[in-house]
């Protein structure tokens, strides 16, 4: 009774703080959103008068100096009132953040015989005597909250001297529109029962922020800024997205003046995850960073051609993959074929490598046999990418020859004859200057014509157009002898890539090695900006696409993550995954490797029953939260099953807003869909889809990656749709989706795999 009267009266004073800082922010909300109006409106004046300035008469030269003088003087002030309504544009953000809860997290500290107590919430709030009201959950001395137990701790200050303080107390506070809901005090990094909570609750459209519960495996990912490249192994629902998006929001704020967020990149698996993660770091304050996916990658490098889509694959491999064709995919994945593609390009005859024909209106402007030439004729010690600068650049001065010879022609003096007036006055005016006699005028003009002619010849030089890289490609396939596959299947698989090419199709594995091989032969597509990024579900991506990725960011820090069981669409067995070859990939690069262990997705039984799908000897702990057993259903799709079928799912949905019903393939989603269309109100997601909906929604496994529901329907768990050993890991990619309930649907009878286990 007397803990129950203490606890009582610490909440009210507790409640009382809430109410006083909820009060200074509503305060600083008010100033704030006055001072704003007023940037707004300095803005909008200075850039009239910017306005004003630029119409000043240019006409006399001292007049046009004066007129530079001022638009530079006013641009700068233009820049100076945008950038303070930015910055109150971000207190404002911040500060709404904080209206409804101030924070989540109070350490009670004492450093050198001083005693205080400090509040941890999304951002700092400094109330009006200078004092910090809520400290930043990134700044130094935050890190007590998340790393240390009760006693001796300590944290690096901003000036890099390590600080031991005495942690005293650790409080977290659950605050819904100002109100404490509920209140614990752990010595705990950060306590089961505020996690139990947390995760307790329904799932929804888009991943939350773990700002207030973070791990102290995951603090680690959060806080490292030293690492070149920070690998994290985690199993499904460890928290790897999770810990990533806050590491982002970390880096914003330890490095605000050079890093933004464009220049982070996240490769992430599908648009709908995108999407489902595009609102954690708006919840930190933060921008988003830039995403893209694999697919799209691809699409934006080669264009002109159609590219098949992982998920494509996927599909295509249920039909027919053959063991000869897994070989090839997984040669051409494989760090061998870059090295095989350098050796190749080094010691090839320039002969075998294919160029373009530069075409104009039906017409060859520069032969392919004349470039051809021009490459040979360049030194042959000089390294590839440098020997190809030389040809573009005489390929230039060749274009340079053509266009004069072009200008002498009679279809351009008929069009400089039959210029308009007005087109006349605009060369005149661009390119002509009064000093010239009529005959050097005439020639001016010609040649300006002329050259406008050719302009889209320029640009094919421009962008390397010349070099035909799928031919190249095609030349080195023919030479590669990979001795476990047949030379008719080798020579079949390069007969069907020529194909794919004439018909601009390319295949995901043959779309890299086509990239690679055109930055070695062009020294080309490295972007120096980048100075982080993210792989998430790095186990979809070969080794090669890595490899090929550190050459196109060559000065970004890189974190990869992922589950390597979690592997569906790689043709790699357990032990040569990209994760394992990750000190191959980055040879002379530091590396800090972290695994996390345990599932906070899932509830206890579930991720018991997941653990049993993989090796004894693959380490996973599940958290203690509690759920009902895994449930099977035996069920065939005839008329009387599906309303057992439609009972199911709806039973699920009274209970819970998310339900999936995940099926391997997407056209087992599609005819499932079909059938429960008209008895229930179902979301089928597919490939274009960019969001998700609370409600039922049926989907194939690679675009649930990532994503989580209260509820999942396994379909289809049949030993005729899961017949292999390496489904195993298919069917643990589906079960870990689920945090709270778990059935299997099973039409005839158990893989065999799962028969030895009782779901
Ligand atoms: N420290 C934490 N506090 C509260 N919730 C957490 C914490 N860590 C993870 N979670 C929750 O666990 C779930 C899984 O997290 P997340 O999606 O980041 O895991 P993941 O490792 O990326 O999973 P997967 O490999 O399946 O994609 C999410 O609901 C997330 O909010």
């Amino acid at each position: 009774m007397g803990d129950f009267l203490t606890q009582n009266n610490e909440k009210q004073q507790e409640q009382k703080r809430v109410d006083f800082v909820i009060n200074e922010v509503n305060t600083q909300l008010k100033d704030t959103k006055e001072q704003l109006d007023i940037a707004f409106k300095e803005r909008r004046k200075v850039e009239s008068s910017y306005g004003d300035t630029a119409k000043v008469n240019t006409f006399e030269v001292d007049d046009q100096m004066e007129t530079n003088a001022a638009i530079q003087q006013q641009k700068q002030l233009v820049a100076l009132t945008v950038e303070s309504e930015t910055i109150l544009e971000n207190k404002e953000k911040s500060l709404n953040l904080l209206k409804n809860t101030p924070y989540f997290g109070r350490i009670d500290i004492n450093e050198d015989g001083e005693k205080e107590s400090l509040y941890i919430g999304t951002s700092s709030l400094i109330g009006d005597d200078g004092d910090f009201l809520v400290y930043d959950w990134r700044a130094p001395i935050s890190s007590l909250y998340y790393k240390g137990t009760l006693g001796h701790a300590s944290y690096r200050t901003p000036t890099g001297h390590l600080a031991t303080v005495d942690l005293l107390k650790k409080r977290q506070f659950k605050i819904e529109n100002g109100e404490i809901t509920k209140m614990f005090d752990t010595n705990e990094t950060v306590g089961d029962e505020m996690l139990q909570d947390v995760l307790s609750e329904n799932s929804d459209t888009h991943l939350k922020n773990i700002v207030a519960s973070v791990q102290h495996q995951q603090n680690k990912i959060i806080r490292d800024t030293s690492s070149d490249i920070l690998v994290v192994q985690g199993v499904a629902g460890s928290g790897k997205t999770s810990a990533i998006l806050q590491r982002i929001a970390y880096l914003l704020y330890h490095s605000r003046s050079e890093i933004n967020a464009d220049q982070i990149i996240l490769f992430s698996p599908n648009h709908l995850f995108s999407h489902y993660i595009s609102e954690v770091l708006p919840s930190l304050g933060e921008k988003n960073m830039r995403q893209v996916t694999l697919f799209d990658f691809l699409m934006k490098r080669h264009e002109g051609f159609r590219i098949e889509s992982l998920f494509d694959r996927f599909e295509r491999d249920q039909h027919n993959f053959p063991k000869a064709a897994k070989e090839i995919r997984q040669f051409k994945e494989s760090l061998n074929l870059y090295e095989e593609l350098q050796d190749y390009l080094k010691r090839t005859p320039s002969d075998t490598l294919a160029f373009n024909d530069l075409i104009l209106n039906g017409e060859i402007v520069i032969s392919r046999e004349e470039i051809l030439k021009i490459y040979q004729q360049t030194p042959q010690k000089l390294v590839l990418s440098e020997r190809f600068r030389q040809t573009k650049n005489n390929l230039i001065e060749l274009l340079k020859k053509r266009v004069a010879d072009h200008a002498k022609s009679a279809a351009v003096e008929e069009q400089v004859e039959n210029l308009s007036d007005s087109d006349f006055h605009y060369y005149h005016e661009h390119f002509i200057s009064d000093d010239k006699t009529v005959d050097e005028e005439r020639d001016i003009l010609n040649y300006q014509l002329a050259k406008e002619d050719y302009q889209s010849l320029y640009d094919a030089i421009y962008n390397d157009l010349f070099i035909d890289n799928y031919q190249t490609y095609l030349q080195f396939l023919k030479q590669v002898n990979l001795s476990s596959v047949s030379k008719e299947a080798f020579d079949e698989m390069i007969i069907s890539v020529d194909q794919d090419i004439e018909n601009h199709f390319l295949r995901v594995d043959d779309a890299i090695a086509i990239l690679y091989l055109r930055d070695l032969l062009t020294g080309s597509g490295q972007n120096f900006a980048i100075k982080h990024l993210f792989i998430d579900e790095m186990q979809d991506y070969s080794p090669l696409f890595m490899a090929y990725i550190r050459h196109c960011f060559p000065k970004a820090k890189l974190t990869l993550l992922g589950d390597y069981k979690q592997n569906i669409f790689s043709s790699y067995e357990q032990d040569t995954n990209t994760y394992n070859q990750i000190p191959d990939i980055f040879k002379n690069e530091s590396k800090t490797y972290i695994e996390l262990n345990t599932s906070y997705r899932c509830s206890k039984q579930i991720t018991d029953f997941a653990k049993k799908l993989l090796d004894k000897n693959d380490h996973i702990e599940s958290f203690s939260r509690q759920g009902p057993q895994p449930k099977t259903h035996f069920l065939t799709q005839s008329a009387h099953d599906m309303t057992h079928y439609v009972k199911l799912i709806n039973h699920q949905l009274d209970q819970y807003p998310m339900v999936a019903v995940i099926t391997k393939t997407q056209q087992q989603a599609e005819r499932l869909y079909h059938k429960l269309k008209a008895r229930i109100d179902v979301n089928l997601l597919t490939q274009e889809s960019r969001s998700l909906k609370k409600g039922v929604c049926i989907l194939p496994i690679y675009l649930a990656k990532g994503l989580e529901f209260d509820s999942v329907i396994v379909d289809n768990v049949s030993k005729e749709n899961y017949p292999q050993q390496s489904d195993r890991d298919i069917l643990y990619t589906i079960a870990s989706r689920a945090m709270h309930e778990l059935n299997l649907v099973v039409q005839t009878q158990l893989p065999t795999f799962l028969n030895t286990q009782k779901a």
